[in-house]
């Protein structure tokens, strides 16, 4: 799905079903005024002259319109909401899918409240975009042309007048709610954004602000975020009530014309009385209509700011990309990193300079270095969230770069550096690494990991752990987390410093029982710990971007 216009073209049935049912309702709504004006006011000019005035067919016209006004306001509006609501899940689930397609690096440069606002508030913006801008000022097109045909038809000259009105209106509305204001609409969603951006932000630091008591800065910076998105509302309500009022004189200077022209077409002989009230209340109708083009117009706008944002994120290529033809992924098989060159930044010196690493299958590798050496770096190009400039990292002899994410990502467990806890049950968060496994199995990895004491205090695999782990101590979550990685059967486990915020005694244990829990799979284990004998057969040292048996000084 190529953009956030293509995917609303896809809605466009029952869109126009909506808008059609829309227009219906205002042509009703206008010939109702019409039909009764010329009724009453026929009716009254032959008082007392029964039989000289055709009641039937005005009465008739008048209950057939208000029953049209009626079914299809209540169409139009189921239809309508119908459509929107189809349209909001759909671009929400394409706005999610597209944005997950990105890498951990290309979506971190985006605030996660950024995001949040444009999963939301844009979609918000852009799902009404048929049915509360470009819908209705069709309509309003429609129910104008409708109408200046029956009043042309009827008194040409008062159609003249009526559409240099309308005229007026079409250049008057827009120019003071709409036109030169793109980059405003655009400003309003950035500010818009910024503001939940750093009420997120607020939420999630809560606990450190508080204890650098920094909370009342913050909340100053949010309150100036809330002013500002205020300012900018406060000013598009203004043009509308401007444009309103416009609109307001405008048609009243309108119906004085056309007062003045039905009044002389009737004193001339060339209009009946019924026909002139009908024109005056048509018109009426039709100002009345046509007010509410200024809220299409912003919507529009705002629409447009929307769409422009949504695909900002949504039109972004992907770091990696799958291939056209993916390769099939063998079970099992060696990892080679070949000669592989690596920067983040073109500009800037390279992470991984010529670095070579092999694990043949069964084998046990880990990989310490200082802070920052570049061992995340090597798993992000190993788990394919990065590309390496030179150089390749292959599978089985198979170059990564010629399998299928998905496929390649099923032969991996991994427990990155900063594993999540989900909020749900205990079970919930091991089943995300076998979705299958029974709890004998679930309670036999918790065991291992030791945390069986933990899960039987509170309540079981079914008892509730909250979001981000706040029930669990950094240790448990930490644990909770491997068990999940070592549940996954898959032939090349990775693990990234998995004994952080464990005791030493709890760390060592962990360590001993890991050629046990890994029951012959392949290890890349990142540390900086020291580890127990016979946990891994070699243990390589990452320095100025290339990998070495022989350990610093400092840890010999
Ligand atoms: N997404 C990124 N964008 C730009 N630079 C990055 C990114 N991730 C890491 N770096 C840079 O790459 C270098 C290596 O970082 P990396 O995280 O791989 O180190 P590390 O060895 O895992 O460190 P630590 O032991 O502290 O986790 C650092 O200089 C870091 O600033």
């Amino acid at each position: 799905m190529p953009s956030t216009r293509a995917l609303l073209r896809d809605h466009r049935r029952g869109v126009l079903l909506a808008v059609a049912l829309m227009l219906l309702t205002l042509v009703a709504g206008v010939g109702l005024l019409g039909v009764s004006g010329a009724f009453l006011t026929g009716a009254a000019l032959t008082f007392g002259v029964l039989g000289s005035f055709n009641f039937f067919t005005p009465s008739a016209g008048i209950r057939g319109l208000t029953l049209a006004r009626i079914v299809s306001r209540y169409l139009e509006k189921l239809l309508g909401h119908d459509a929107m609501l189809r349209i909001a899940r759909d671009l929400r689930s394409w706005f999610f899918a597209r944005a997950l397609r990105l890498s951990p690096a290309q979506l971190g440069r985006l605030r996660t409240g950024d995001l949040l606002a444009r999963l939301l508030d844009d979609i918000d913006a852009v799902d009404g975009l048929l049915l509360r801008a470009t819908g209705p000022l069709l309509a309003l097109l429609g129910v104008g042309v409708a109408g200046l045909c029956i009043v042309a038809w009827l008194h040409p000259p008062s159609a003249a007048w009526l559409a240099s009105i309308a005229m007026l209106l079409v250049i008057v509305v827009p120019a003071r709610v709409a036109w030169l204001r793109a980059a405003e609409e655009t400003l309003r969603a950035q500010r818009r954004a910024a503001l939940r951006a750093r009420l997120h932000e607020l939420y999630e630091g809560r606990a450190d602000l508080a204890a650098l008591d920094a909370t009342s800065g913050w909340l100053a910076r949010v309150d100036a975020d809330a002013d500002d998105v205020a300012t900018l509302e406060r000013t598009r309500r203004r043009r509308l009530a401007d444009a309103q009022a416009l609109h307001g004189g405008i048609a009243g200077v309108g119906l004085l014309g056309l007062l003045w022209s039905v009044a002389t077409g009737f004193t001339a002989g060339a209009l009946p009385a019924a026909h002139a009230a009908a024109i005056f209340f048509v018109a009426i109708g039709l100002f009345e209509a046509w007010a509410g083009a200024g809220l299409a117009w912003q919507a529009l706008l705002a629409a447009r700011a929307s769409i422009a944002r949504l695909d900002a994120v949504a039109g972004a290529s992907p770091a990696v990309d799958d291939p056209v033809q993916p390769v099939a992924v063998p079970a099992h098989g060696a990892l080679h990193f070949k000669d592989v060159v690596f920067a983040w930044d073109p500009d800037a010196r390279p992470v991984l300079q010529r670095l070579e690493l092999s694990i043949a299958p069964g084998e046990r590798i880990a990989i310490s270095g200082d802070s920052g050496a570049g061992k995340s770096t090597l798993t992000a190009l190993l788990l394919r969230s990065a590309e390496a400039q030179a150089g390749q990292v292959t599978w089985a002899g198979i170059d990564l770069r010629a399998m299928a994410q998905a496929d390649w990502y099923a032969r991996i467990a991994w427990l990155p550096q900063n594993a999540p806890v989900f909020a749900g049950r205990v079970r919930d968060n091991l089943a995300f690494g076998a979705p299958d496994a029974d709890d004998a199995t679930l309670w036999a990895m918790l065991a291992q990991v030791r945390l069986d004491g933990w899960a039987e205090r509170i309540g079981g695999l079914d008892a509730w752990v909250g979001e981000a782990g706040v029930t669990m101590s950094a240790g448990q979550a930490r644990r909770l987390a491997l068990a999940r990685a070592l549940l996954r059967d898959a032939p090349l486990v990775v693990l990234d410093e998995p004994t952080e915020g464990l005791d030493h005694d709890t760390a060592d244990a962990l360590l001993r029982d890991l050629p046990e829990l890994l029951a012959g799979r392949s290890l890349l284990l990142i540390t900086h710990g020291v580890l127990p004998d016979g946990l891994v057969d070699r243990h390589l040292w990452l320095r100025d971007g290339q990998l070495s048996e022989t350990a610093p000084a400092a840890a010999r």
